[in-house]
């Protein structure tokens, strides 16, 4: 018999989940938790408006896949930033939503047991209590919003936000984070597209509507007044875009466009050539950048886990390195500690 089904041809199945307010009713932000987001908040927003002279560093693993692992991380960064708090403002990048350049593993969230089960649930319920942990340190931090329904199950707990390169150009992630109420940071396209992230600092400013759900999980249509805190993140395309030289022109660029030029860098991705080892050269260049006077760069970003590399992921999950990223390189953890005390000493002087 011919099969007269015109939809849902290619779903194979539906599940309903957890709703935002159900999560957040098992687990909810203590009043230190509370605390750390809005001063990291608060903080991230005074340096992107030069009310705080501080650098922003966004550190840590590409991505999160070992809740033991990133909580010993997070133990470790958080004296760090107690040490380096003079001269940086230390956020943990605590990525649980990856996008990928054809298929792979997509996060924690997605995939939380990296065997393709795909139980997003547990996925959810493992980033809140992560999340919660490291607000509970006194820790800020870092994520992608990646997904755009995500953000009502876990978004209360970031005090910074990044949408990456691959949907900065998005329509839809730009409304999205016109009603975030942290400091949004753009990424260039992948081949090194500047215009896009200026273009996304534009449209995020203004009012949008779009679907999403509501925090009983009901569709709605939600209306945002603009997220007036953004800027670029440079990230490297066909090449590295950090020298003084495309800085320059990229700050020329965003005052053209009626933008006030604040800009960070991302020591990883395209401007190390996806090689850990070249993000301390990254580093380097910045700080003289910014001891030769640049006003522009306010922020960089550090891939960094507790040990050095990166490792495949296969089906023997039990065989997986400790503290090792299962996406991109990162630095290892002394490296980290050495990199950002210098740092702090090339900033002092
Ligand atoms: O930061 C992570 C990766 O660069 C990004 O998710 C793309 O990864 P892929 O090219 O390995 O798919
Ligand atoms: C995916 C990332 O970066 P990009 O969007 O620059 O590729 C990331 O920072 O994890």
């Amino acid at each position: 018999m011919t099969d007269l089904r015109i939809e849902n041809l290619n779903i194979i199945a539906e599940e309903t989940i957890i709703t935002p307010d159900e999560l957040k009713k098992q687990f909810p932000l203590s009043d230190v938790a509370t605390k750390t987001v809005l001063d990291g908040q608060n903080a991230v927003k005074r340096i992107l408006h030069k009310k705080d002279k501080r650098l922003l560093v966004v550190v840590g693993p590409c991505s999160i896949h070992d809740i033991d692992a990133a909580k010993a991380y997070a133990q470790k960064l958080k004296k760090l930033a107690n040490e380096v708090s003079d001269t940086i403002y230390l956020v943990m990048r605590v990525y649980f939503e990856k996008p990928r350049t054809t298929v792979g593993w997509q996060g924690l969230i997605n995939d939380p047991y990296l065997d393709d089960s795909c139980k997003v649930e547990d996925g959810l319920k493992l980033a809140r209590e992560l999340l919660l942990h490291v607000a509970e340190l006194g820790l800020p931090a870092a994520g992608e919003a990646l997904d755009i329904v995500t953000p009502q199950y876990i978004q209360d707990l970031f005090s910074w936000t990044a949408i990456g390169a691959r949907t900065t150009e998005s329509q839809s992630h730009r409304n999205m984070a016109s009603g975030l109420s942290s400091v949004v940071g753009f990424k260039n396209g992948t081949k090194g597209s500047i215009d896009i992230a200026i273009n996304a600092r534009a449209s995020v400013a203004a009012p949008h509507n779009f679907v999403s759900i509501n925090p009983e999980g009901k569709v709605a249509v939600v209306k945002t007044k603009g997220n007036p805190n953004s800027h670029i993140i440079l990230r490297g395309g066909k090449e590295p875009n950090y020298s003084s030289k495309h800085i320059a022109e990229y700050e020329a660029d965003l005052r053209k466009s009626g933008l006030e030029p604040r800009i960070m860098i991302d020591c990883s991705h395209a401007n190390s050539a996806k090689k850990a080892a070249n993000q301390s050269l990254v580093l380097d260049d910045l700080a003289q950048q910014i001891s030769e006077g640049n006003e522009s760069i306010m922020g960089v970003m550090i891939e960094s886990n507790l040990e050095f590399g990166c490792q495949k992921l296969t089906s023997d999950t039990s065989s997986l390195k400790y503290g090792v990223s299962i996406t991109d390189e990162c630095i290892g953890w002394d490296e980290t500690e050495k990199l950002l005390r210098e740092l702090r000493e090339k900033l002092k002087a």
